[in-house]
């Protein structure tokens, strides 16, 4: 369990470790021993951990992590990965779910646009996984037509317009970045000729999950047949270099920036918080969601276990609506399998990190729709459609 936000210092091992949550914040034990055991690794100045803190498969995701050496096992291969929030152009009362719902089934196929060109024009190779450009990608990546239910401060929302959340990241790009250095558990020095090597393929892959999100909601937004103005682009699994040393996030929002989107699940609320930037030992960083309540594995006999429960899991107490044809990730991305982002946000406040600006519902959520092999002959057979339609 994490200790008060009041006497939240503690050293561990070498580095002090600041947790942001209180006792009454649902943190798994295994965490808890993931942040000890970061904090005890050659190099490690600081740590934050916020109470979406959870255990990760390299390290706790939900933390800021400060060092002096370069970790790539603490970002794991999702390199990059973040959630961009849009204010869409579309007046509410045209909106009809179902008409969207249909609409937005295009993000299932591969992008039909000139990657090559819109890698180089962000001056990024134009062959740098080029097919994986502008789409989702699995486990709970996702793109969320969200409705502003709620507006606490003047951030120039209003209550009743239609946003779109996009959560995503380098997909396959991030996975080859990670697995040439995954055997490197010991991290590098970033004077080393490796150490660098990697930095330069994760700046690029930063890079690519930002474009990747601005993609999506394009894509999107052209299925609406809306316009749209982005309202933030908060990054949370990725390296920064600074004054202090390198700071590595990891499922932890970067909070250097007016407003930071704190995803909840398909079934709750997400927020937009403001952060308060006098707290150092916060590392610049704040919680990125609600955080997992319950590993994947585990939601198999939580979720979708009666017949009626498997009917629902496509619906949402607000009325909304996913698009998710994989019933295993249906099950395994079950709201259940979250923590309460409203006491997420509670536990933020108390420790004075941020304040809620505003709260999203969930209108429409697209996760991965098909199967992976369903996208390969989806993609093979709008490749051959590309062909037959060059060769006429
Ligand atoms: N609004 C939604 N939020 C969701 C959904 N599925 C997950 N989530 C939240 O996003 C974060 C992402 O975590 P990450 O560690 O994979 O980056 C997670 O903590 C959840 O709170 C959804 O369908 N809609
Ligand atoms: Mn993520």
């Amino acid at each position: 369990m994490g200790t008060s936000p009041n006497k939240a210092a503690r050293i561990s091992g070498a580095a002090s470790i600041h947790r942001f949550y209180s006792e009454n914040a649902w943190i798994e034990g295994k965490a808890e021993e993931q942040l000890d055991a970061v904090a005890a690794m050659e190099g490690i100045i600081a740590i934050a951990a916020f109470p979406d803190l959870h255990p990760g498969k390299y390290g706790p995701v939900g933390s800021a992590i400060l060092s002096d050496r370069i970790y790539p096992q603490l970002i794991g291969n999702d390199i990059g990965c973040g959630m961009s929030l849009y204010a869409l152009d579309l007046p509410a009362r045209k909106f009809r779910l179902d008409k969207a719902a249909r609409k937005l089934r295009l993000l299932e196929g591969v992008w039909d646009g000139d990657a090559g060109a819109r890698l180089a024009s962000d001056g990024l190779p134009p062959d740098l996984h080029p097919n994986a450009l502008g789409t989702i990608g699995g486990g709970n990546h996702f793109c969320e037509l969200q409705v502003v239910d709620t507006v606490l401060d003047d951030i120039g929302l209003e209550r009743g317009q239609l946003m779109l959340l996009v959560h995503s990241g380098s997909r396959s790009f991030g996975t080859e970045v990670f697995s040439s250095v995954i055997d490197h558990s010991g991290g590098f020095d970033p004077d080393s000729e490796t150490g660098q090597a990697y930095m330069e393929a994760h700046r690029q892959a930063v890079l690519w999950a930002s474009l990747n999100r601005a993609i999506i909601v394009e894509r999107a937004a052209r299925a609406l047949h809306c316009d749209f103005r982005p309202v933030c682009n908060a990054p949370h699994n990725l390296i920064e270099p600074g004054p202090r040393g390198l700071l590595h996030r990891k499922g932890a929002a970067k909070a250097d920036m007016p407003i930071v989107p704190l995803a909840g699940s398909r079934d709750a609320l997400s927020y937009l918080l403001k952060p308060n930037r006098h707290k150092p030992e916060a590392l610049a960083s704040l919680a990125h969601g609600a955080g997992r309540k319950y590993d994947r594995r585990s939601m198999t006999g939580r979720a979708g276990v009666t017949r009626s429960d498997r009917e629902n899991l496509s619906r949402t107490s607000f009325g909304g609506l996913v698009i998710c044809e994989d019933r295993q990730l249906l099950i395994e991305e079950a709201p259940q399998a979250y923590k309460d982002p409203a006491h997420v946000v509670g536990q933020l406040q108390a420790a004075r990190l941020a304040e809620p600006v505003a709260a999203l519902k969930p209108l429409l959520t697209f996760k991965k729709a098909t199967p992976e092999g369903h996208q390969a002959s989806a993609r093979k057979k709008w490749n051959s459609l590309g062909t037959r339609r060059a060769e006429r």
